[in-house]
């Protein structure tokens, strides 16, 4: 049955995310849909603004986490996606795959897992990387969106740890063919795509690198330069070739972190490892992603926005779940969807 109210959706997100995801082809398709995207002004109290049937949010802070929470008082009926207290566990590259060694899915051909890893926390535990083998990823503990904590180093040998600033998380590096797979999750769709990555590290490189590490940034959201070098041309000859592993076996792992987790947007990197083939390495989960750069991201958001707004399968707080999911409230149907559905 046509609904001919306008249902609003509120976002505060940061200026740089706000042009890359609100794009007028969101906006319209949305709008068809009959939700409207409403800017929020962060700098001015979250109860005083509104109203909205929904608020979707990419901000970091204690003070932003108030706003929320005082919001969510105030109008307990109106979904803030995702909670403030899940979105945490995200900010801190401990916690964040700790949810994912905790998973339990039956594994049959494919498996799944995390590299070993340590956590240091001041630079005298840097001299004892333990039983870690070499080389390592050196990643900054927070996760909190500064451009700091994407500042990487790929560690050859022991001495290349000196030169580190903890806190940080020493990880196993994964010879895995030079090629991430990010998957984006929005509720119950998934979709897998592929990026360039690291290349692996030769038994030779590790024995020859005299600066002992290397530092690096963000290296999947490169983007390779026409005529470029030999070296762009082979990996973008290995990004074309690799083979996306199993989408039932992606869509298990995203299903198990959704639930875990109680989010609903996130993206996960995968790598495989090159040893064993069907063997593959979670390295990072990101909340809020760049989902302008997923195929048709403005028909999967705008599905995912009605199905809120009509209260339809969100994951949420069980008991918040129970108060939204109340038989009044929910028109039924929910046979909303796209395609790659859990
Ligand atoms: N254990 C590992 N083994 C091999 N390569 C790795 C490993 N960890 C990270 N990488 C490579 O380094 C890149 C950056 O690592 P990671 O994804 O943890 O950082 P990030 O800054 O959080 O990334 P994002 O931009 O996705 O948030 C990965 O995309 C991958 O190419
Ligand atoms: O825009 P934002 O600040 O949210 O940046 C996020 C970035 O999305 P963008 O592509 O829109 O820049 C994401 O890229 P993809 O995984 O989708 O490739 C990923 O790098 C996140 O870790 C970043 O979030 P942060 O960790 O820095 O908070
Ligand atoms: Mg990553
Ligand atoms: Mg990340």
């Amino acid at each position: 049955m046509a609904d001919s109210r306008r249902f609003r959706i509120g976002y505060a997100l940061a200026p740089k995310k706000r042009q890359s995801f609100i794009q007028p082809s969101l906006v319209n398709i949305a709008g068809e849909r009959g939700i409207d995207l409403v800017p929020i002004d962060a700098a001015s109290p979250l109860s005083e603004q509104g109203p909205y049937d929904c608020v979707i949010h990419k901000l970091y802070g204690e003070d932003w986490k108030e706003q929320l929470n005082d919001f969510s008082e105030r109008n307990p009926s109106v979904p803030v996606v995702d909670q403030p207290d899940a979105i945490e566990r995200l900010h801190n590259r401990i916690s964040m795959l700790q949810v994912v060694s905790d998973l339990r899915i039956p594994q049959d051909k494919e498996t799944f897992g995390i590299p070993s890893q340590i956590v240091v926390y001041d630079s005298i535990a840097l001299s004892d990387s333990g039983a870690l083998k070499f080389p390592v990823i050196a990643k900054p503990l927070a996760a909190d969106g500064s451009a700091k904590s994407h500042k990487m180093s790929l560690v050859y040998h022991r001495d290349g740890l000196l030169k580190l600033n903890p806190p940080l998380v020493l990880q196993e590096f994964v010879n895995h063919g030079g090629v991430v797979f990010k998957v984006y999750v929005v509720g119950d769709h998934v979709k897998c795509v592929k990026r360039k990555s690291l290349p692996d590290v030769s038994l030779e490189k590790l024995g020859d690198s005299s600066e002992g590490l290397m530092s690096f940034s963000q290296v999947s959201n490169m983007t390779m330069q026409d005529g470029g070098s030999h070296e762009e041309y082979y990996e973008s000859m290995r990004l074309d070739a690799a083979e996306i592993p199993p989408l039932g076996f992606l869509t298990d792992i995203a299903r198990g972190l959704r639930r875990a987790m109680k989010l609903n947007l996130f993206n996960f990197d995968v790598i495989r490892d090159s040893k064993a083939g069907s063997h593959y390495f979670v390295i990072d989960i990101n909340y809020f992603p760049g989902y302008a750069k997923m195929p048709s991201y403005e028909t999967v958001l705008a599905a995912f926005f009605w199905n809120i707004v009509h209260k339809n399968d969100i994951e949420v707080d069980v008991e918040k779940e129970r108060k939204l999911l109340s038989p009044s409230s929910s028109p039924g149907g929910g046979s909303e969807g796209t395609e790659n559905r859990e």
